[in-house]
């Protein structure tokens, strides 16, 4: 096999986790984990509420420090990328937009604030369906909407890598359907998704490749094909790699 068919199929990974545990008191949260990321495919890191997902996620968006360990995009450390939004699009829960701004709005003022063009305000809200809705107040939209905008404010750099925290949370059939669409979409283009959920179905049907975190370990890393091989189902293959963390609430 050449050395570029060699790289397609294993292209050089483009997030890499490499032994980061945190510790918040005695409470360890995330303990050596250590997974890689690669482009061209929708990775989805799963597990049940409490078991790490959002603490990774936010020492890998340099939200937190480490314990021990680095988590890396691009091979730096967010702090040390020289574009941050450039590189990397992120959602994660909490603060939203100011309801009384208007979606192009809000847009544009992150846009400004973070040297990106203009222009690329009213690209964003075409590649995330609102376009109709740009003049309307953040206050009015609905839950969907409200991830859509999320998820153009992610897109505004136009980044390689997009980083998505539990994006189908409370959205009805539709909204979820569109953002997997997206989502894959985006990964088919050649850049690199990572989504946390904690639902299996949802993760089954848009994952490529699965890491599953229980009790701040990671317990499995793979293919979504490989994972599921020999169980009817992703549920099943969770628990049946995960035995006794499995008993942490899955909700
Ligand atoms: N700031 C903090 N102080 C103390 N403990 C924390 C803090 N942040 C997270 N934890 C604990 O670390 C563990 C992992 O939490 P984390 O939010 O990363 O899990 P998660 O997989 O994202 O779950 P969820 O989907 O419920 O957010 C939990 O036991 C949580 O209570």
């Amino acid at each position: 096999m050449t050395r570029a068919a060699r790289h397609r199929e294993h292209p050089e990974p483009v997030i890499e986790f490499k032994g980061v545990t945190k510790r918040y008191g005695a409470k360890t949260a995330v303990d050596a984990v250590t997974f890689a990321v690669r482009p061209g495919r929708v990775t989805g890191f799963l597990g049940p509420n409490g078991a790490g997902k959002s603490t990774s996620l936010r020492v890998l968006l340099g939200l937190d420090h480490a314990t021990s360990g680095e988590a890396l995009i691009a091979g730096k450390r967010y702090r040390d990328l020289t574009f941050p939004l450039r590189t990397v699009g992120a959602l994660l829960d909490g603060a939203g937009p100011v309801p009384d701004r208007r979606g192009a709005d809000h847009l544009a003022w992150i846009a400004r604030s973070n040297r990106i063009p203009r222009s690329r305000v009213g690209e964003v809200l075409e590649a995330v369906g609102l376009t109709d809705a740009a003049r309307q107040r953040t206050g009015r939209y609905s839950l969907g909407m409200r991830q859509r905008l999320g998820i153009a404010t992610a897109l505004l750099g136009d980044p390689e890598v997009l980083i998505l925290d539990e994006p189908v949370n409370g959205l009805d059939p539709d909204g979820i359907r569109w953002i997997r669409s997206f989502l894959r979409g985006y990964a088919g283009r050649g850049r690199t998704v990572l989504l946390s959920s904690h639902l299996m179905t949802e993760m089954a049907d848009t994952a490529d490749d699965v890491v599953v975190i229980a009790n701040g370990r990671i317990v499995a890393d793979g293919a979504l094909a490989d994972i599921t091989e020999g169980h009817p189902s992703l549920e099943d293959a969770f628990f049946a790699l995960t035995g006794a963390a499995s008993k942490q609430v899955w909700s």
